[in-house]
């Protein structure tokens, strides 16, 4: 690699500033990291957990030496930051790039604001969590998971080069697409579902009154395809403002698509009404299952397990024994009371397969991932 990377200035270290800066410097810890939050806890937290090695005294302090600048704040935020770093002398050499999970709106500003003189690289980590802040960083959050890149017309194949070096800590897939394309994709596969599954939640509110019961029988499924309902309000409201074209073509096909299922319903179709679901059976089943997508996986492990007290504390046991954390425990059934199935989730699916091994391994219990 011709240039050397020396220095990286990061904006914005909650949960996607604070996991890149560790993938960073797990593959590159001679690499010095200035860091700068608004929220001046989060740039000492991320101090204290030595996320970054410097504390940049406010956005732009000691900028002007960096080789790489990571925007990872919210995307309202960032299209005010690149315009503020248009004002200020940076390397000529420096590369910027952010995070955001849309990417036209801040690529067409970065455009205008920049021209051809600042190799802009727009970029989206696609895997994260409902959880924020800097304390839930990880470095391996975006493991297996795609990095969406998209670049300028004149950007250049060496600082494109150098970016996906220096992320190479990720162990991330890089794909490379237009910012319309990404918006679109990211609008079909992240960005609506989110607008469904909290209108899911609405829906069940709204009956709520009439039959109270429904919050106890929600506990089950409809918790977990609502799931994504419980990320950040702020940050989903911002990412819907900034893709609002892709949104509202994805609101009149999804219209079509509600009309056109009424309709089978309306019409008594069983025929129809299986193929509608076997149909939609075999594109989900015929979905990668080893990589990360943008919606985050749990890695969920399920276990029979037989209905006598102590069978959790018993598999957690040997998992303990193993080193392999779980992020969640549910018993999600129970069946003629004599068998029932535990839940675990993992963070990682190597975690899972090594969580599987062990238990079979100490016992008879059947293990399966869904
Ligand atoms: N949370 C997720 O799962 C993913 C989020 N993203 C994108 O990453 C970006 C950051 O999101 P998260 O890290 O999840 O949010 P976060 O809330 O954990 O972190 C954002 C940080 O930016 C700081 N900030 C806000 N305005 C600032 C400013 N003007 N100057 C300096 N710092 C400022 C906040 O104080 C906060 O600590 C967003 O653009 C989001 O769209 C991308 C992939 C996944
Ligand atoms: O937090 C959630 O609900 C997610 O689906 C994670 C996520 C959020 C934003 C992205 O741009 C990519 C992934």
């Amino acid at each position: 690699m011709e240039q050397q990377i020396e220095k990286i200035h990061i904006v914005g270290l909650g949960l996607i500033g604070g996991s890149i800066a560790l993938a960073i410097k797990q593959e590159f810890p001679a690499i010095t990291i200035a860091g700068y939050d608004i929220n001046q806890s989060q740039t000492e937290i991320a101090k204290t957990l030595t996320v970054i090695d410097e504390i940049a005294a406010d956005q732009f302090d000691g900028i002007e030496t960096a080789d790489i600048i990571i925007l990872a704040t919210p995307v309202e935020q960032t299209l005010s930051i690149i315009a503020a770093l248009s004002s200020l002398s940076l390397k000529e050499s420096v590369i910027i790039t952010d995070v955001g999970s849309t990417k036209q709106k801040i690529s067409n500003h970065a455009a205008s604001v920049f021209g051809g003189n600042v190799q802009f690289i727009g970029g989206h980590p696609m895997a994260g969590s409902h959880k924020s802040g800097v304390i839930a960083a990880k470095a391996h959050l975006f493991e297996n998971a795609f990095y969406i890149l998209t670049p300028m017309e004149h950007t250049s194949r060496e600082s494109i080069g150098i970016l996906q070096h220096v992320l190479k800590g990720t162990k991330a897939h890089f794909v490379e697409m237009t910012p319309a394309e990404h918006d679109e994709v990211t609008g079909i596969i992240s960005h609506f579902p989110h607008i469904v599954a909290a209108s899911l939640v609405h829906q069940a509110g709204r009956f709520e009154d009439n039959h109270p019961v429904i919050k106890r029988l929600a506990a089950g499924g409809f918790r977990d395809i609502t799931r994504i309902a419980s990320s950040s309000p702020a940050m989903w409201r911002d990412i819907l403002l900034h893709n609002k074209e892709k949104l509202l073509a994805l609101f009149d096909d999804w219209r079509y698509e509600m009309d056109r299922v009424r309709e089978l319903v309306d019409e008594l179709d069983g025929d129809a009404l299986f193929s509608y679901f076997q149909e939609a059976k075999d594109f989900r089943d015929g979905l990668p299952e080893r990589e990360k997508g943008a919606i985050p996986s749990f890695y969920d492990l399920y276990v029979d397990v037989p209905d006598y007290p102590g069978v959790i504390s018993e598999i957690t046991g040997y998992l303990a024994i193993e080193e392999i954390s779980i992020t969640n425990i549910r018993i999600i059934e129970t069946r003629e009371e004599i068998y029932g199935v535990l839940r675990l989730s993992f963070q990682t699916d190597v975690d899972r397969e090594r969580a599987q091994k062990c238990i079979e391994k100490h016992t008879d219990y059947k293990t399966f991932f869904s």
